[in-house]
């Protein structure tokens, strides 16, 4: 349209800002527009429950440290003395952390561990804690947080890099089958030792290893426990890329900050197209997964499995 008359503000301004943005196309300027009225609606609800000045770290959790910074949002498990078993009460701050960082203003998301392990998997003391209904609600209970657990890592929107410290074990590994992008440090391995603890795999790995590695590899690491080095896994598929232990850490978060300048907006709608076809099967094999489980949790196997690590006689 002509530009407006220097005493018709509202129209001029309008004018003005829509032609300084040249060539952009008129929806990836309303993508733009949403997502910053989004960051700003988002800030402003964390700013006035945080601490003031505490704009960098997020929200306090008890066994993760979420920070943001260059365009990054870290999500570190934090019980390194537990090797990062994941507790009732992580499975429920892990979600609630990349529920958060799906919503802030980073560009990309990255899950990490503090310490020598990457994660020990579900900490088996999670069975101990029994509540009123038994045994039975338990195994229901713990289906259900599961399952919602598996789907915030489907639906998560944004790109969801893995940078793998050290060994991994269970649902740690599994997950990463639903990341974007898997780092991992030269001392990672990585171990679903499902049968030998009476158990069946997760996080949709009954669908993704075998897609990724074919299923003959994925019924050695699934079925039969195998544990993989990183440069094994790293040739399976599972794993992008490995380095040194050495020099891991500046390696990968120098690559990782400069994935982060790279368009937000085309990133997240590439992974959007990138998962589009395969959410509601993703959806579909969590579900039956949780629901085999529930079963398999009240099995004997199962339970002198786990009563046998926590009884300090066995242990991976
Ligand atoms: C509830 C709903 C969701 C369920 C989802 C289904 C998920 C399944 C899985 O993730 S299966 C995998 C489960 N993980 C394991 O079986 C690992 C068990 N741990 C071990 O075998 C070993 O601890 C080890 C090989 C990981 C490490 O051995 P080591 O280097 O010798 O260290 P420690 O054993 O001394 O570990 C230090 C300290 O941490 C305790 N710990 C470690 N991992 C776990 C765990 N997964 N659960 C509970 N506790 C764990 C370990 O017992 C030590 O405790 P202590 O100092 O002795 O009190």
């Amino acid at each position: 349209m002509p530009k407006p008359g220097v005493f018709d503000f509202i129209n001029k301004a309008k004018w003005d800002a829509w032609n300084a943005l040249g060539s952009l196309p008129k929806e990836t300027a309303r993508q733009n527009y949403v997502d910053l009225v989004s960051s700003l609606s988002s800030s402003s609800e964390s700013s006035s429950q945080g601490k003031p000045g505490a704009d960098r770290e997020q929200q306090e959790y008890e066994n993760l440290v979420v920070t943001s910074e260059d365009g990054i949002t870290k999500i570190m498990f934090n019980r390194p003395t537990r090797k990062n078993a994941i507790s009732t009460q992580m499975y429920q701050e892990i979600m609630l952390a990349l529920k958060a960082a799906s919503k802030d203003d980073s560009t990309i998301t990255v899950v990490t561990g503090n310490g020598d392990y990457y994660s020990s998997g579900n900490d088996l003391a999670n069975f101990t804690d029994i509540p009123p209904g038994g045994v039975e609600e338990k195994a229901k209970q713990s289906a259900i947080m599961l399952r919602d657990f598996v789907d915030t890592f489907i639906d998560f929107p944004k790109p969801l890099i893995a940078v793998v410290n050290g060994p991994a074990v269970g649902i740690s590994v599994t997950t990463l089958g639903l990341f974007d992008a898997v780092y991992a440090s030269d001392k990672a391995t990585f171990h679903t030792p499902f049968s030998h603890l009476g158990l069946s795999p997760e996080g949709c790995a009954s669908y993704t290893f075998p897609k990724i590695m074919g299923p003959a590899k994925a019924t050695e690491m699934l079925i039969f426990g195998k544990k993989l080095t990183a440069r094994e896994a790293c040739a399976q598929g599972l794993v992008t890329e490995v380095f040194p232990d050495s020099t891991f850490q500046k390696e990968v978060w120098t690559r990782l900050k400069a994935y982060s300048k790279l368009p937000q907006n085309s990133m997240r709608i590439s992974k959007q197209v990138i998962r589009k076809i395969e959410k509601e099967k993703l959806h579909a094999v969590n579900a039956e997964e949780c629901s085999v489980l529930q079963k398999r949790w009240l099995s004997d196997e199962c339970m002198n499995a786990t009563m046998n690590f926590l009884s300090k006689r066995s242990k991976l």
